[in-house]
């Protein structure tokens, strides 16, 4: 497998000068990429994906669908702008090998796509990806059929045993600890003879949004679903055996990653512009609007897109932030720097993200000077008046755009491996000084 990159050198996060004051054009959501992506695999006729997000999760994610056999195109788009990949579905063909780098969306999506394949897939991936759960991924697929060999027990490495088909139908799973594992049963299902019921039993499930999202992409791919959100059961899901479209689709913008963006504004009291800002999303980053506000800014949807200002005041917040844990880095970082304490929680289940995400924000902002303490589910912060240091970042891209919200308002704050930041925004760095220059992207 390859190795996970290592960048020791340290960047210097610039400290904001002034307000900023920028239009930042934001790439396409890892999201919505890997799930069109998946999705365009198993149709019946090819598609295309516009706007694709090309960083290291979903290059990942192209990468192990071309080994198993699908085709996927660079190219211009009929009307002759944009980048776009073309998905050619073909048969998916085993004996293969998918390295999942550390891409919760790679090593929980896949595994189904593979119990379709007619041979051994074979999965594996940085040493973190060992470490994440995927219990529910497959102890779900061998109740539905499939013969999986997982030498660590329920995590990576792992073979999948494809024989081409798989049977499907009832089933049970916890999907406590990560909301991909309904997600990934449920994105393959039209594809399994009996299609899928997939029942949660576990006590919480964290990342709604991101299972509509699943939900709604099925449905555009002209997939039958049930679930508890239109009347059906609590906690169930359905889809039907069908065969599904191959559709035009353009990726939104990550607005995940629009976060470290919107931060900056409410941070100096400037003024950032998101073009392209969906009116309607699945996306949990659109939650930023109301958590934002009532940190401290405004913000408003108009045609250029969303305008989000700052007001010179940072406030705390006590928040539930279950529905949108991948946004917890970024709020952390914002309440470190506010004139009130702020309580996050709901969160429990980013002790498994791609670190431990509780312990390292508390470590790298305890170590700047600040007064974090972790809760059972979340984070308890005291703001205090903040020093320069390194900012340690485990390999984990919020890591590094949460260090780097810090650097704007406290001087001598230096990331460690800044490039991390190519699992989800590759181009983080030059974003952020044109966004500081004034020029936006
Ligand atoms: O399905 C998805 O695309 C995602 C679901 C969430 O995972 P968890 O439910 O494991 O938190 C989220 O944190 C991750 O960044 C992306
Ligand atoms: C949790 C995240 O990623 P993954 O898809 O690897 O789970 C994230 O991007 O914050």
């Amino acid at each position: 497998m390859t190795e996970t990159p290592v960048h020791p050198a340290l960047w210097p996060a610039p400290l904001a000068s002034g307000a900023v004051d920028a239009t930042v054009t934001v790439p396409g959501s890892k999201s919505v990429t890997n799930r069109g992506l998946v999705l365009a695999a198993l149709a019946a006729e090819p598609g295309w994906l516009r706007r694709p997000l090309r960083s290291r999760d979903t290059l990942l994610m192209a990468e192990a669908l071309r080994t198993l056999g699908v085709g996927i195109e660079e190219c211009v788009g009929p009307d002759g702008s944009g980048e776009a990949w073309r998905v050619i579905p073909a048969g998916l063909h085993g004996p293969a090998t998918v390295d999942v780098g550390n891409a919760g969306t790679v090593m929980r999506f896949l595994p189904p796509v593979a119990a379709l394949a007619d041979g051994p897939v074979r999965f594996d991936g940085d040493p973190r990806s060992y470490e994440r759960p995927l219990g529910g991924v497959i102890e779900g697929l061998r109740a539905l059929g499939a013969r999986i060999d997982d030498d660590n027990r329920g995590a990576l490495p792992m073979t999948v045993h494809g024989v081409g088909a798989l049977e499907g139908g009832r089933v049970e799973i916890d999907a406590s600890s990560s909301s991909q594992f309904v997600s990934a049963l449920l994105l393959s299902a039209p594809r399994f003879n009996q299609g899928v019921e997939v029942r949660h039993v576990g006590s919480t499930l964290p990342s709604m949004p991101h299972i509509r999202m699943t939900v709604d992409m099925l449905r555009c791919v002209g997939a039958q679903v049930d679930e508890p959100e239109t009347g059906g059961e609590p906690n169930v899901w359905r889809v039907s055996h069908s065969a599904l479209l191959g559709r035009d689709l353009t990726v939104e913008p990550d607005l995940s990653n629009a976060q470290p963006f919107l931060a900056a504004a409410l941070i100096t009291g400037g003024t950032v512009v998101i073009p392209d800002w969906p009116v309607r999303t699945t996306q949990p980053g659109d939650q930023l609007r109301q958590i934002f506000t009532e940190m401290g800014g405004t913000c408003q949807l108009a045609d250029r897109g969303l305008v989000f200002n700052g007001s010179g005041r940072i406030h705390g917040i006590d928040v539930d932030l279950s529905e949108v844990g991948e946004l917890t880095p970024g709020i952390a970082a914002v309440a470190a720097l506010a004139d009130s304490p702020s309580t996050l929680r709901g969160v429990a289940h980013l002790r498994l993200h791609e670190t431990d995400r509780l312990a390292a924000l508390t470590k790298e902002i305890n170590e700047l000077g600040g007064d974090v303490t972790e809760t059972e589910d979340g984070l308890h912060i005291r703001p205090r008046p903040l020093h320069g240091g390194v900012f340690h970042t485990y390999d984990d891209h919020r890591m590094a755009t949460a260090g780097a919200i810090i650097g704007l308002a406290v001087d001598g704050v230096q990331i460690e491996n800044v490039a991390t930041t190519a699992k989800t925004l590759p181009d983080f760095p030059d974003m952020w000084s044109s966004m500081l220059a004034g020029s936006g992207s």
